[in-house]
């Protein structure tokens, strides 16, 4: 039988939907929400927290099997983190401090994590997925998407990637992360390996594929190379994600646009043409502050890209070498003090913004049908996830049922 929640004492609840309440957060003012959850379910479509049955006004709440009364909080739809690097072992703690004294990023630290990453057996890179998975939520993150990429060859491609699919259901194919050691000097060989049996073993487990494709660095792939990589990977039946733009300007952003891919991320580097080509198109460009906090690069100008009409997703890009964290409150906060967002903007981002980076529209949003994913703040209003920077405030509802 199904149980229904009714979850009462929300000072103010952001839903996303414009028709709900004002403004585009849709807010409602003393509000509340009712979820129903199938016992037992965990199929997505049927997921375990349940479905928001009912949204509005508390005085107007129907009754339901239990309460939850969150005390004059404000709840908001939980974070979509649609850029992540959760599979890894090892530490690149060193490479951090060297770069805060001064080295520049250029990808060549990924081969520790590889070397670690392969050595490292199932249950250790489960335990420390798993920690990861429970920090994000205990921040607010609901839905996270996953890549694979510290492996680098068939087997290992395909042993993170089941890894991240007990987990998630947002798993993301990178193989093209960089050349591995082996085949320096036989780029060629790496890209047919990567788009022949790695693809085989990989697709099955994945529902994207992603390539680094950045010209600036001597370990990431070219225009040519991301461009047989996507298209291998759209054969397969992958959706398709960049990296691009990260070091300096280069031909991923455009390519991304011509073939249709849900985001692209990072665009630290933007041309003008990639910014009026991502205005016109439906990629997302997904911006990642906690990268340019921790590689010390200069951050993009959101204000200028939202005003040109690009759709904008905030991800944390957790990974262990430009950018360790899992707080999407953080890179909420970095958006708005560093990148001209709004507190409201930047809300959107990282929610529905997100949401729309994995072309989802049961996530991101509080509309009835969507999946319960609530994120409940230690605040009376959204906008503290910005002015009250690094106190954990925000943390994922758990649900009966969840
Ligand atoms: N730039 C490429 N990939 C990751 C970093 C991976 C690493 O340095 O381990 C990123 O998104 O920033
Ligand atoms: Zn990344």
């Amino acid at each position: 039988m199904a149980t229904s929640t009714l979850v009462t004492g929300i000072a103010e609840l952001v839903t996303n939907d414009p028709a709900l309440g004002e403004g585009p957060l849709g807010i409602l003012h003393e509000a509340a929400i009712v979820a129903v959850a199938e016992p037992g379910a965990d199929d997505g479509a049927a997921p375990l927290g349940g479905r928001v049955a009912w949204v509005g006004p508390a005085s107007g709440a129907p009754a339901a099997d239990r309460a939850i009364d969150v005390a004059g909080r404000a709840v908001v739809p939980g974070f979509v983190d649609s850029h992540t690097h959760l599979v890894f072992a090892g530490d690149r703690s060193a490479e951090f401090a060297a770069r805060m004294a001064g080295e520049r990023y250029d990808g060549g630290g990924i081969a520790s994590t590889v070397g670690a990453t392969r050595a490292a057996s199932d249950d250790e890179l489960r335990a420390r997925l798993a920690g990861f998975v429970a920090e994000a939520r205990a921040q607010g993150t609901t839905t996270l998407e996953v890549k694979s990429g510290y492996a680098l060859d068939v087997d290992g491609e395909a042993r993170l990637l089941r890894l991240a699919r007990e987990v998630t259901d947002e798993t993301t194919f990178l193989g093209a992360h960089v050349v591995p050691a082996e085949y320096v000097g036989r780029t060629d060989e790496y890209v047919a390996l990567v788009t022949g049996d790695m693809l085989a073993a990989c697709a099955p487990h994945a529902r994207w594929i992603d390539v680094f494709c950045e010209p600036a660095s001597p370990h990431a792939f070219d225009g040519d190379a991301a461009r047989e990589v996507l298209l291998a990977g759209r054969g397969a039946g992958l959706g398709l994600r960049v990296h691009a733009g990260q070091l300096a300007p280069g031909p991923g952003v455009g390519l991304a646009v011509e073939l249709g891919a849900a985001s692209v991320d990072h665009g630290t580097y933007l041309t003008p043409s990639d910014v009026a080509a991502l205005a016109s198109s439906e990629t997302v460009l997904t911006l990642l502050p906690g990268v340019e906090f921790s590689t010390r690069s200069p951050y993009p100008d959101a204000r200028a890209l939202l005003d040109a009409g690009v759709a904008v997703a905030l991800a944390s890009d957790c990974n262990p070498g430009t950018s360790f964290t899992s707080s999407m409150p953080l890179v909420v906060a970095l958006a708005v003090r560093e990148m001209g967002m709004t507190p409201a903007e930047a809300l959107w981002a990282a929610t529905a913004g997100g949401a729309r980076a994995l072309r989802r529209d049961d996530v991101g949003h509080l509309g009835v049908g969507a999946r319960a994913d609530l994120a409940v703040l230690e605040a009376p209003s959204y906008v503290h996830l910005a002015y009250r920077p690094g106190v954990p405030l925000a943390t994922a509802l758990d649900l009966p049922g969840a």
